[in-house]
């Protein structure tokens, strides 16, 4: 690129978020090289197969399957393809070659972000990622630049549109899982292997991705305890629904003592929460920081468009550097806290067990909560058939190992006949 020439930009995927990018490059390009100061010029995009149709935006003279050949003719280079190889090493060789580098890419980034983020530092160039995590919402930006100056303690929110969507519609139309998911894939949510968001490993990606910037220090998908929703039932659903909760599939980054734990679990949320009101594929996540208290991020968080728009932020914003000189921020790992594992982390569990329906029984199951020293908040005991009760535990704030414990031994108790259901309440 000379002082004066347009910024060349290659999109290397064309599908969901790929022809939205394309649409806006194509379609915006006179306002889009007002705010970047030089036009933005698709060189070309990379696909699988040049000869499978496309939306008519997309401009066939642009399309290739070279993707190695257009990366070396770009200034910035957008990945939209998803996956870990090719793409990690098309971002690599875009880097050693001098070019900027934006990404929607959470599962590369989750596994291994130090790569490509000490490749940008090294190459002086731009990685920008605010589609990666939480679609739309300008979220990366604010935690990695607005908070610099402040500690971050906490965050907590959903970042999985798929599941929420999937979880909103088992509550609210009594859908089955298999059809959720069906519908969240029609409408451009899911991820291409949709298992990636109902076993919660997208949501524990964009968890790495947050908690590295939070806390500065490097978290990667493999530090997150990850829990899906496949174990959640229609009557995990319905009985959340009768105490006042809501499902939700939220991921969890706070500090603990002397580190920080990262999770992403179902949970239940009280349904005067804001996060209970979170519907379909939207996303919303509280940040908490020690000066600034708690913030609260709220939009689409998928979707073709929508994610569009943050890759379309990111290229404005990388552009702009090249043309006008200057550079984003680098990775920050300088806190290096340990993470530990979800044993540590400070919780609260509803437990539902059925149990023999006789004098005696309450006290020998709280009993095993005393045990573990965990503190009982609320019991309540419903009738169930026979000679049979079903009575639902919740607790107070305990560490999870010794709630986890507790429900081991709960399930060992002679009168116990079946812990029926076990997740976490957050929120309350
Ligand atoms: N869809 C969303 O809501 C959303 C939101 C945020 C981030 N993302 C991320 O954006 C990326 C793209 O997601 P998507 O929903 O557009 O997926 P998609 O499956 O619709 O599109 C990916 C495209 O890349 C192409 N591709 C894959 N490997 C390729 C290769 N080696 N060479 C050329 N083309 C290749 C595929 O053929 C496909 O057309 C993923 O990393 C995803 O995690 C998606
Ligand atoms: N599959 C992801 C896309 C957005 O990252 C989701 O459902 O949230
Ligand atoms: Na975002």
């Amino acid at each position: 690129m000379d002082a004066s020439g347009p910024v060349r930009v290659a999109l290397l995927g064309c599908g969901v978020v790929g022809t939205e990018v394309a649409r806006l490059l194509l379609t915006d390009a006179t306002e889009l090289a007002a705010r970047v100061g030089a036009p933005l010029e698709l060189v070309g995009i990379a696909v699988r197969d040049v000869a499978a149709p496309r939306d008519p935006v997309v401009d066939r003279a642009l399309l290739t399957s070279d993707a190695e050949g257009l990366v070396r003719r770009a200034d910035v280079v957008v990945e939209v393809m998803g996956g870990i190889e090719p793409a990690r090493s098309l971002l690599l060789a875009a880097i050693e070659g001098g070019a900027s580098v934006v990404t929607a890419n959470k599962a590369l980034l989750g596994q291994d972000g130090p790569t490509l983020y000490a490749a940008a530092d090294d190459a002086g160039v731009d990685l920008y990622f605010e589609a990666a995590v939480a679609g739309a919402i300008p979220l990366v930006r604010p935690v990695r630049e607005s908070l610099a100056g402040d500690r971050v303690t906490r965050v907590l929110g959903i970042v999985n549109g798929t599941t929420n969507f999937v979880l909103d519609r088992m509550a609210t139309d009594g859908l089955e899982l298999d059809q959720a998911v069906k519908e969240a894939q029609a409408l451009g949510y899911a991820e291409a292997d949709p298992t990636a968001d109902v076993e919660g490993h997208d949501a524990a990606a964009k968890a790495a991705i947050l908690a590295s910037l939070a806390f500065h220090t490097r978290v990667s998908v493999d530090d997150v305890h990850r829990e899906g929703i496949l174990a959640v039932t229609a009557q995990d659903v319905a009985l959340a629904a009768e105490t006042g909760h809501v499902v939700k599939l939220l991921a969890v980054a706070e500090r603990v003592a002397d580190g920080v734990v990262v999770r992403v679990h179902p949970a239940l949320v009280p349904t005067g929460h804001p996060l209970a009101s979170v519907r379909g594929a939207f996303n919303a996540v509280f940040v908490e920081a020690e000066s600034a208290g708690e913030l609260m991020f709220y939009g689409r968080g998928a979707g073709g468009a929508p994610t569009a728009s943050a890759v379309l932020g990111d290229v404005v914003t990388v552009a702009r550097h090249r043309v006008l000189g200057g550079k984003g921020p680098v990775e920050s790992s300088h806190a290096a806290l340990t993470v530990h594992p979800v044993a540590e982390a400070l919780t609260r569990y509803q437990v539902q067990v059925r149990v023999d329906d006789r004098p005696g029984v309450l006290a020998q199951v709280a009993s095993v909560f005393a045990g573990h020293g965990v503190s009982i908040e609320t019991v309540r005991q419903a009738r169930a058939d026979g000679d049979q009760a079903d009575l639902l535990v919740v607790t107070h704030t305990a560490r999870d190992a010794d709630l986890a414990a507790t429900v081991v031994d709960l399930a060992e108790l002679p009168v116990v006949r079946a812990v029926l259901s076990v997740l976490r309440v957050e929120g309350a």
